[in-house]
C-alpha cells in the first residue's frame, strides 16, 4: 500500500470515532480546535513537500476550494500558509461564508484580511492555469452525494495541476460506503489526520497517495 506517513499511526478510525476523539481532546482542554486546524493545514503542506519535493520549493499559482465546514477551515489555513511562502493564491468558497463553524470562520476571516474569496460559480475559471489545486470542500462530515453544481466543478479540475485533497477527496465517504452520485475530487494525494479512515485503504490500493499528518491527538 502506498502510504507515505508524515506522522500519525496505524489505526483506522471511522468518521464518528475521529469526531469523538477530536471532541474529547478539545473538551479535556488538551488542545483547541483552532490549534488542531492550524496543525492540519501545516500537515497538508508537509505532506505535499514529501510527496513532491519540488512543488513547494518553487511557488506558483494555487487554487483552494473551501467548503462550508471545518474541512473548508483547513483550506483557509492552507491558503494563508501558501501565500506566506510566496504563492499566488485564489480561494473559492462553496456557500455562505458568514455562517461557518467558529474555527473555520476564524480562519476564513484571517484569510480575507489577506486575499479575496471567489464564489463557487467562478471555480472553473479560478482553477485555470493553477499549478496546485487543493480540495477542502468536504471531509469526514460528508453525508450525501455532491450537488450537481459541486460535481460539475470536480469534473473541471485541471489534470495538469497537482491535486491534493484535505482529509478525504470530496464526494467520497470516509467510511467507504457508496453514494448514488460517484463524482469526486480527482486527487493524486489525500492527506488525512491522526490516522487513516476506512476509505483510505481502498484509495491507496487504487493508486492514490495517502499521507497521515500527526495533529497531536
Ligand atoms: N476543529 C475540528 O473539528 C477539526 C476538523 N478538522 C477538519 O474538519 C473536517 C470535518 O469538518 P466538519 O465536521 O465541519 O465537516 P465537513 O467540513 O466535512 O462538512 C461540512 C458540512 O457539510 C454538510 N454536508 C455534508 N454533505 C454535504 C453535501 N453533499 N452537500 C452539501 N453539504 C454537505 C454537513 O452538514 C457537514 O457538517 C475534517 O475532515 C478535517 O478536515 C481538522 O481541521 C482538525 C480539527
Ligand atoms: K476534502
Amino acid at each position: 500500500m502506498k502510504t507515505s506517513a508524515t506522522g500519525g499511526n496505524d489505526e483506522i478510525l471511522t468518521a464518528a470515532q475521529m469526531q469523538a476523539l477530536e471532541k474529547q481532546a478539545m473538551a479535556s482542554g488538551m488542545v483547541t480546535g483552532i490549534a488542531l486546524m492550524e496543525r492540519a493545514g501545516e500537515g497538508v503542506l508537509q505532506a505535499i513537500s514529501r510527496q513532491w519535493p519540488d512543488v513547494l520549493a518553487a511557488p506558483g499559482r494555487a487554487c483552494i476550494l473551501c467548503g462550508p465546514g471545518n474541512n473548508g477551515g483547513d483550506g483557509y489555513v492552507i491558503a494563508r500558509l501558501l501565500q506566506g511562502q510566496g504563492w499566488a493564491v485564489t480561494v473559492v468558497a462553496l456557500g455562505a461564508t458568514d455562517r461557518l463553524p467558529p474555527d473555520a470562520q476564524t480562519n476564513h476571516d484571517r484569510w480575507t484580511a489577506r486575499g479575496e474569496v471567489m464564489p463557487w460559480p467562478e471555480a472553473a475559471s479560478a482553477m485555470e492555469g493553477a499549478d496546485l489545486v487543493i480540495d477542502a470542500v468536504f471531509g469526514i462530515g460528508l453525508t450525501r452525494p455532491l450537488s450537481p453544481a459541486v460535481a460539475r466543478v470536480m469534473d473541471q479540475v485541471p489534470r495538469k495541476a497537482r491535486r491534493v485533497s484535505v482529509d478525504v477527496p470530496s464526494g467520497i465517504l470516509a467510511d467507504g460506503q457508496t453514494l448514488t452520485r460517484d463524482a469526486a475530487f480527482p486527487a493524486e494525494l489525500a492527506v488525512t489526520f491522526h490516522c487513516r479512515k476506512p476509505v483510505h485503504v481502498a484509495l491507496a490500493d487504487s493508486g492514490m497517495a495517502v499521507a497521515i499528518a500527526d495533529i497531536g491527538l
